[in-house]
């Protein structure tokens, strides 16, 4: 699959920019996490059992009741007197079993690199995805060693349809904000599980509060998160072009239960005000290479300084926060570059020719404190 087996260097282009990488290189690793409850052992249950041809590992933080479901076929494989054990289950999937954020669980499963196509992690109920996701991220200053052998396909959340809404609430209520948004700030997948406990118009209300934290995750509505695999696998969150899709989705591949789809507008740049996390959609003209420099310029100060480029201090309202940001700029000359951001770390890359043409970029920002300043910095970007 990889040309080569040398490590990935990424070469510089003019100052700052990035040429499109090597096709992700490593295992793909996605990350799931998700409301206490919400449904996420149902989701690894459903992966562990199914025959989809993928030969996966699973590394949970303890087997649980997970581990029964075919007992018949498991053998135990002790790896030592630390706290990993692998099953080897008969679909293919390799289950390991880990009690801290299992970076020793990991290592110990690449050395098994061959057996298996790709690592799903699971985060425990509370975990915030952000620093994880870092870890695993490709990034030429920030690769670990882990970094190398792996590549972060994406961050799948599960978030509970009948007691979400009041966990978010919960947070957006408490002065920091809280895990439950974070994990849906960090995601690249929302899943809306256990859908069969609420009416239609609260699954409607909560996806509109999922899209307003997360404009660009793709929010599929699922009952005991029966989801194909193939649409939260190989995703390449962190490589590919944001797609910002549309409002409402479906888990399944045959929609006939036809919900009340509740288009009301496709993401218009937008503004969503939540107490707790808010996300700012905006779209981007075609830009001179000039204006990217800049745009690359504020997104640094804003990631690495928490404040707008021109500002000396923080006015007072919330402090300014990047959690996530996605975005896909179009040069003048029609080159376009994908922006991923985690956090403080960040990439401007060219994306591949493969794609066609947009009308127009995009970015999309997920944290705190972005008020209409935070557009109006932007937008004079390009505005004069
Ligand atoms: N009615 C209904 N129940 C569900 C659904 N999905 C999961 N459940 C049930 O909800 C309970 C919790 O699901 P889990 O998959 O254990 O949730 P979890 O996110 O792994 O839970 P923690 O690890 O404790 O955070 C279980 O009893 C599931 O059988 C669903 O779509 N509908």
């Amino acid at each position: 699959m990889s040309d080569d087996e040398e490590i990935p260097v990424l070469i510089e282009h003019d100052e700052n920019y990035m040429t499109a990488k090597p096709p992700s290189q490593g295992v793909p690793l996605t990350i799931i996490c998700g409301f206490l409850g919400a449904g996420k052992s149902t989701l690894l249950k459903r992966i562990l059992t199914e025959q989809h041809g993928f030969r996966i590992a699973v590394i949970m933080n303890e087997f649980g009741d997970t581990a029964d479901i075919e007992a018949k076929t498991i053998n135990v494989a002790s790896e030592g007197e630390e706290s990993e054990e692998f099953l080897e289950l008969a679909n293919g999937c390799l289950c390991c079993s880990i009690k801290d954020t299992g970076i020793a669980a990991i290592e110990k499963l690449m050395q098994r690199k061959g057996a298996f196509d790709h690592i799903l992690l699971e985060t425990t109920g509370l975990a915030d995805p952000g620093p994880i996701a870092s870890l695993f991220w490709h990034n030429e200053e920030f690769a670990t060693g882990l970094g190398r052998d792996i590549s972060l396909d994406g961050v799948i959340c599960v978030v509970d349809a009948m007691f979400g809404p009041q966990q978010m609430e919960e947070d957006h209520a408490s002065d920091t904000v809280g895990e439950s948004l974070r994990q849906i700030a960090g995601a690249d997948i929302i899943l809306l599980n256990k859908i069969d406990l609420v009416s239609p118009e609260s699954v409607s209300a909560t996806t509109a509060i999922l899209r307003g934290v997360n404009p660009a995750a793709p929010i599929y509505h699922t009952m005991r998160a029966e989801i194909a695999v193939s649409r939260l696998l190989g995703v390449h969150a962190f490589t590919a072009p944001p797609e910002f899709p549309p409002a409402h989705e479906h888990g399944h591949d045959h929609d006939h239960d036809h919900d009340h789809d509740q288009h009301e507008s496709a993401p218009e740049p937008t503004h969503y005000e939540l107490r707790g996390i808010s996300s700012l959609l905006v779209a981007v003209p075609a830009l001179s290479r000039a204006q990217l420099d800049v745009l690359d310029e504020w997104i640094r100060t804003v990631l690495w300084e928490q404040r707008l480029p021109g500002d000396t201090e923080d006015p007072h309202t919330q402090p300014l926060t990047v959690l996530r940001c996605k975005g896909l700029f179009v040069l003048d000359n029609g080159v376009q570059y994908v922006l991923q951001g985690v956090r403080n770390m960040y990439e401007i890359a060219e994306a591949g020719d493969a794609l066609g043409v947009p009308d127009a970029g995009k970015v999309v920002l997920i944290g705190t404190g972005l008020d209409a300043r935070v557009r109006t910095s932007l937008e004079c970007i390009w505005a004069g």
